[in-house]
């Protein structure tokens, strides 16, 4: 047994219910994929348990098959059924799918663990890093869950949540250090509008979800200030290689930043207007305030509250990532946003090739 798969539980002891904590935009949607993953295998409806935090939702999701703050338009798959007993939903699952903001996770993993099946592989679906502490989910899992690498997953590409739910056809990546691991899940999740393609590079693809939210807020923020597609560019590509960077730095794989969720989500979320983070940039841009435009917004925007966290990371690990700084000043309120334009892509001059 190699390093990464020590600890990986045997798949056949794995149950084949289905549960996701977090009855937001991308957790409701990705519960409709591994339903609509096993229609199109033909294999029997598992059972499929989302945690919503509040009763309205979680009623709403199973007597009407909607979740009407999140999804209002969507008919959800009649299989689905939602709780707000996460003991429950967590008991006797053999995926437990974190769908919760980042900086909310840490809090629900002790009641997790205390129902968490020894065979369960727990996969994370947040692009952010904790506050405080910069861990990653995969971080935050092995040491609250005690969980080994080889029963840690995480889903990342550009996987715009309407869009999916939708059935609008996109591909993702499915990482863990247990390569069987991965293709349990990507077979469970692969349908007629989703793609899963595995990787072992865990770190590669959790800094990647994580710092293109960072990137589309510099975006949103041109876009604000009524900045055109050449600067935009220039924000992705430069942001590309500062994500590149960090997570080279922390053993990251330069391969998995060109792929699906590096420059793919990079490229989905900057351009899509249904991005939180680029709106959040957007709102930015027009002048309003950070508490302004998180009003406006009312979902999560990963990035305005992960942005200082990665900035820390970088500094610990010596990576100058100048998009990444410029945004954490201006989510901190000490950079005015009308003297970005000098500054997004300020670094001394030099060659394209040294990154
Ligand atoms: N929406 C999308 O298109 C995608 C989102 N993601 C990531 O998935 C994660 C979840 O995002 P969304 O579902 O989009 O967010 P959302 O804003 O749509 O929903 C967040 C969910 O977390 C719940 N929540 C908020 N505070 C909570 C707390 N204190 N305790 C428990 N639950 C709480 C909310 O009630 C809601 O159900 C984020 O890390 C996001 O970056 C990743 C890919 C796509
Ligand atoms: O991660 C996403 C797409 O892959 C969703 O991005 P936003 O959180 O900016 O909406």
């Amino acid at each position: 047994m190699s390093a990464g798969t020590a600890g990986a539980a045997s798949p056949a002891a794995r149950p084949e219910k289905l549960v996701v904590v977090g009855a937001g935009s991308w957790g409701t949607t990705f519960a409709k994929v591994l339903a609509d993953s096993a229609r199109e295998r033909g294999v029997p409806a598992p059972e499929i348990v989302v945690w919503a935090r509040r009763p309205e939702i979680a009623e709403s999701i199973t007597r009407d098959h909607r979740n009407e703050d999140y999804l209002p338009e969507i008919e959800l798959p009649r299989c689905l059924t939602a709780t707000t007993d996460l003991a429950a939903a967590v008991t006797g699952a053999g995926l437990v799918v974190l769908a919760i903001p980042a900086q909310e996770v840490r809090g629900h993993l002790p009641a997790i663990r205390a129902h968490l099946d020894p065979a369960a592989v727990v996969l994370s679906l947040v692009k952010g890093l904790e506050r405080g502490t910069d861990a990653r989910m995969s971080e935050l899992c092995a040491e609250e869950l005690d969980l080994p690498a080889a029963r840690f997953a995480v889903v990342s590409g550009p996987n715009l949540a309407l869009e999916i739910a939708r059935g609008e056809p996109t591909a993702t990546v499915v990482a863990s250090t247990d390569p069987a691991a991965a293709e349990w899940i990507a077979t469970r999740t692969a349908g007629p509008y989703f793609r899963p393609y595995t990787n072992t590079d865990v770190t590669g693809v959790e800094i990647c979800g994580v710092v293109k939210n960072v990137i589309a807020l510099a975006v949103g923020i041109c876009d604000g200030l009524g900045f055109g597609d050449n600067s935009k560019a220039s924000v992705i590509t430069r942001g590309l290689a500062e994500t590149t960077r960090l997570a080279e730095s922390l053993g990251g794989q330069a391969g998995t930043l060109a792929g699906l969720a590096g420059l793919g989500d990079l490229v989905a979320t900057c351009a899509s207007p249904l991005s939180r983070n680029r709106t959040a940039g957007r709102y930015l841009g027009q002048g309003l305030s950070v508490a302004e435009a998180t009003a406006r917004l009312k979902q999560t925007a990963e990035g305005m509250k992960s942005v200082s966290a990665v900035v820390d990371l970088a500094r610990r690990h010596g990576v100058e990532m100048p998009i990444s700084e410029a945004m954490n000043a201006v989510i901190a309120g000490t950079l005015d946003v009308d003297t970005l334009s000098g500054l997004l892509l300020s670094r001394d001059l030099k060659s394209e090739g040294r990154t």
